[in-house]
């Protein structure tokens, strides 16, 4: 029975645009909000439709066109409506990780199985976020938490809800794979999931730095991996690196999805309030200033996590740690400037309450 799919695999009117922008799906900085815009709302989808068809994965796992569309369009619809935690956030790591699995002293390293396993560990890694953090759902005692005993509360959720939208037949993309391609497709996207949980973040950056002390190249730097926990631990890293991404994308993107965590960690803010909990430091809207959170963000977390990279998959990753320090020098500008003191975007601060700073606006 043959069923027709739309050649994006999304119903839009701007097929052409579409077209053109996906090929650029190699890209990286692509720019995901057009591609929201082009697919009618449909970001996830398209980009990940796309990145299996140019992966040859349809043909090498026989996946039906309309039963991957049909997962992915479920997929995307349980994205929650939330400021940075939803479909395009979605489609944005798996566009990125689909670019890094491209790095050149990765040739040949990742077997088909693996590749899939990445992209798909990526399209569904923050699937059902409810935008707000672990620490919130312990401290309220949400039933997720209860369920999964405070341990990685949302990475466990994230993943329950991928697999049991694969159970319908109707989505079932992975029903030609043997019984044994599932189970390590299984284990591997828990893996690479479980590592987007930041509490992770010290020990994954620790073991991929030792990886790069002992990094063992063959005759053309191509990097070798030979055990199941080597191979893991570059995935895991790489999506890792993938939900980390955004400081290292152009600065006009940047901003957007800064400007989508600030809203999203700001309601958090307004949540705890209201329940009389104690408020986040970088939740209260308030008292944040965004330049400071990005400038922390990047030295502590994200430059030693691609630096550490881009030294394991040198020189592949080089171009983008220069626009990330880019990046930082341009919001560590901001932040010392009088330009960004809410002074001068606020006019004369004296007629304001003390402990009200007015975080600087990006423009
Ligand atoms: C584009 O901008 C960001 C994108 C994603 C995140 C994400 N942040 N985190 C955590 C939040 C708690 N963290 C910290 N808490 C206190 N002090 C520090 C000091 C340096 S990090 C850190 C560590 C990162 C997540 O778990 C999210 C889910 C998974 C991956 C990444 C997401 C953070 C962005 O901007 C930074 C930021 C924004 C707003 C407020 C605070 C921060 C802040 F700088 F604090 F992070
Ligand atoms: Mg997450
Ligand atoms: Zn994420």
């Amino acid at each position: 029975r043959k069923v027709s799919v739309p050649e994006l695999g999304v119903e839009t009117s701007h097929t052409d645009e579409l077209r053109s922008l996906m090929s650029h799906i190699n890209d990286w900085g692509l720019d995901t909000f057009r591609i929201e815009d082009l697919s009618c709302q449909r970001p996830l989808t398209a980009i990940t439709y796309k990145i299996f068809q140019e992966r040859f994965l349809l043909r090498t796992y026989a996946i039906e066109p309309h039963t991957l569309i049909s997962y992915l369009l479920t997929l995307e619809d349980h994205y929650q409506q939330v400021p940075y935690h939803n479909k395009a956030h979605g489609a944005d790591v798996c566009q990125s990780m689909h670019v890094l699995l491209n790095a050149s002293a990765l040739d040949g390293v990742f077997t088909d199985l693996e590749i899939m396993s990445a992209i798909f560990a990526s399209a569904v890694h923050d699937v059902d976020h409810p935008g707000v953090t672990n620490q919130f759902l312990i401290n309220t005692r949400n039933d997720l938490a209860i369920m999964y005993n405070d341990e990685s509360v949302l990475e466990n959720h994230h993943l329950a809800v991928a697999f049991k939208l694969l159970q319908a037949d109707e989505r079932n993309i992975f029903s030609n794979l043997t019984p044994k391609q599932i189970k390590t497709l299984r284990k591997m996207v828990i893996d690479m999931v479980l590592a987007t949980d930041m509490s992770k973040h010290m020990q994954l950056l620790a073991d991929l730095k030792t990886m790069v002390e002992s990094k063992k190249v063959t005759g053309n730097n191509i990097i070798m991996l030979e055990s199941y926990d080597d191979r893991i631990q570059v995935l895991q890293n790489m999506i890792h690196c993938a939900d980390l991404s955004n400081p290292t994308k152009p600065l006009d993107i940047y901003i957007k999805w800064t400007d989508r965590i600030m809203e999203e960690f700001w309601r958090q803010g307004d949540k705890e309030r209201d329940l009389g909990l104690e408020i986040s430091p970088m939740c209260d809207r308030h008292v944040a200033s965004v330049e400071k959170h990005q400038v922390g963000f990047i030295e502590f977390i994200v430059h030693p996590l691609w630096e550490t990279w881009a030294d394991l998959v040198y020189p592949d990753a080089s171009a983008i740690l220069e626009t990330l320090e880019q990046n930082r020098d341009w919001y560590q500008a901001r932040l010392s400037s009088p330009s960004s003191s809410s002074s001068t975007t606020t006019g004369n601060l004296s007629n304001s309450p003390s402990n009200i700073h007015i975080s600087s606006a990006h423009h």
